[in-house]
């Protein structure tokens, strides 16, 4: 499980500081993507049969930022290092405020519950998905997290924000033309088909191979708005994994 520390009116107020100090870095960066990606490396190492990993900041040790699969993301640690000026807030709780500030553009907005304890102990590597593999892969590394198909496709949607890049993933180029902008162009693109100079990842190309994924592929190309509400759903599910508030 994700440990929980007491949450007051002076925690609370430092987490207003934060999410007002990194809108101001997302502002000044550009950095929303590989915040977003933060967020998700950290919660998405969850496992709810051992109520291991998960939400709990761990992401900032250097035994699992060195992950292969967090390559990069050491960027993203650093920059996100508001811990001069909010000093209470947890790491775990900073890096999903992180998440929900670089995707409140989108017009859902995400409720972000605070309260999340840092943890000493990291899982071990290869929670994550592996980009070069399919349905089976997807639907076993989600479902472990206690996710849903729905939120597979969902999330996935994620990729409409920022770019591979070949140093760090050995992939490269971004999912979309506009690759700042939240909407659901990545549905939209992948029920085009191949783009020349947009990526589709194995793992992307996977949602339209699957009946049950593609139906919502589906859906989110044609309805933005339904893609926004159940992404803010995935999102605050993603982000509390391990963690259910009282
Ligand atoms: C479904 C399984 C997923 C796989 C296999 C996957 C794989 C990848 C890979 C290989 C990259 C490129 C990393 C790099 O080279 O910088 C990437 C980037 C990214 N991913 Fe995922 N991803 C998955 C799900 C998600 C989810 C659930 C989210 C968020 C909700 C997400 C958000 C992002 C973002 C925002 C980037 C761009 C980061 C940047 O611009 O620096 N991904 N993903
Ligand atoms: N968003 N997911 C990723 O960035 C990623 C996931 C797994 N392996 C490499 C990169």
């Amino acid at each position: 499980m994700v440990g929980r520390i007491a949450v007051d009116a002076e925690y609370l107020k430092e987490t207003e500081k934060a999410r007002r100090s990194l809108r101001e870095l997302i502002k000044r960066k550009n950095c929303a993507p590989i915040l977003l990606r933060l967020a998700w490396h950290d919660a998405g190492t969850y496992d709810a049969k051992t109520k291991t990993g998960g939400p709990d900041g761990s992401i900032r040790l250097e035994k699992e930022y060195t992950h292969s699969a967090n390559n990069g993301l050491k960027i993203a640690i650093d920059l996100c290092d508001v811990k001069a000026k909010c000093p209470k807030i947890t790491y775990a709780d900073l890096y999903q405020l992180a998440g929900v500030v670089a995707v409140e553009q989108a017009e859902d907005p995400i409720d972000f519950v605070p309260g999340r304890a840092d943890s000493t102990e990291s899982p071990e590597e290869g929670r994550l998905p592996d980009a070069k593999q399919g349905v089976t892969h997807l639907k076993d590394v989600f479902y472990r997290m206690g996710l849903s198909d729905k939120d597979i496709v969902a999330l996935s949607g994620g990729h409409t924000l920022g770019r591979a890049h070949l140093e760090r993933s050995g992939f490269e180029g971004s999912w979309t033309e506009e690759p700042m902008i939240f909407d659901n162009s990545y549905f939209v693109e992948l029920l085009k088909g191949e783009s020349p100079g947009l990526l589709k990842l194995p793992t992307d190309k996977a949602l339209l191979e699957d009946p049950e994924f593609r139906r919502y592929v589906a859906l989110y190309a044609k309805d933005e708005d339904a893609f926004l509400t159940d992404y803010a759903l995935s999102h605050k599910k993603l982000s509390e994994l391990g963690f259910s508030p009282p």
